[in-house]
């Protein structure tokens, strides 16, 4: 089968966006594989498909697949992306939608500048939300929150790491760290990722705060790896972040690709207040491709 697709970018996350709004493509776990793969296929972190509205009082459905084929519930930065391939394609008029998600429906619109706000949706604290298996650990008091101390091993050496978890949708721990750079990153990403505790497995992010309006951060995603900037993860670190009392309610997150600007009213007598992502979204190119028969 061959087909169309466009690649973007929202801060150096990448994506193949498909339009499924005629028909639905019904790929394969291995064919999203493929389209991901960097030298087989076209590359990215994730495929997303922008499909006709499932119901009245949205405009599409926004569904989400990683790199290793799997499917999510949510992803920040290709929201953005979403917003720009409908508008530019013509599919809507607005310079705003109503997009359905696995985890609810999200807001985007796109700014006089270019780029584009997201409202998130409110976070949860909720750690079975993510789901969290909390047997036998006790949460650890940090400023009006809490963190969880993660051993990452069964040694009495394994590092023992404090993570606060946040669900955007989809899991998030994420952890402060001196200096993001010297984070280590690619070797505790993954063992927190497919750590016992987080069935569904979970998103990592490791966080510098440099004041609190400013931190940097790099993400490993659940399904992806490390990627060069991730929305949800934003989102979920600048949460976290304000509920430790480390940081004001807008703060500029500098990531490896591109900087995005998070911002949140915190918990108000109504309930935990949505989470507005703000960044850029960019078309690469377009393209057609064979797909391999898939089982
Ligand atoms: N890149 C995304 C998140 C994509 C999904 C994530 N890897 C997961 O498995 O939950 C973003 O920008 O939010």
């Amino acid at each position: 089968m061959r087909i169309r697709f466009t690649k973007m970018q929202g801060a150096g996350n990448d994506f193949v966006v498909l339009d499924e709004t005629r028909a639905t493509l019904d790929l394969t776990a291995a064919q999203y594989r493929f389209l991901a793969h960097r030298q087989f296929g076209v590359g990215a972190d994730q495929i997303l498909s922008v499909r006709p509205a499932p119901a009245q009082g949205v405009d599409f459905e926004y569904v989400i697949h990683n790199a290793d084929g799997g499917e999510v519930e949510q992803c920040g930065n290709g929201a953005r992306c979403f917003m720009r391939f409908v508008h530019d394609k013509g599919l809507i008029r607005r310079d705003s939608a109503r997009v359905q998600t696995l985890a609810g429906v999200i807001e985007p619109r796109i700014n006089p500048d270019g780029r584009v706000t997201v409202d998130m949706g409110a976070p949860v604290f909720d750690p079975a939300a993510l789901p969290f298996d909390r047997s036998g650990l006790s949460p650890v008091k940090e400023g009006e929150w809490e963190t969880w101390h993660l051993a990452l091993g069964a040694n009495a050496d394994s590092p023992i790491v404090p993570v606060a978890l946040v669900s955007m949708g989809n899991p998030h721990a994420v952890q402060e760290v001196p200096d993001v750079d010297a984070a280590p990153v690619r070797t505790q990403g993954p063992l927190i990722e497919h750590h016992s505790r987080f069935p569904n497995r979970v998103n990592a992010g490791f966080m510098q705060v440099v004041d609190r309006g400013n931190v940097r951060l790099r993400v490993w995603e659940r399904g992806a790896g490390e990627t060069l900037a991730c929305g949800t993860g934003a989102c979920a670190a600048v949460v976290a972040g304000i509920r430790l009392g480390r940081l004001d309610h807008r703060v500029d997150v500098t990531t490896r690709g591109g900087l995005l600007t998070i911002e949140w009213g915190g918990i108000t007598p109504e309930g935990a207040a949505p989470v507005l992502m703000t960044g850029p979204a960019v078309t690469v190119f377009e393209g057609e491709i064979e797909l391999p028969d898939s089982p």
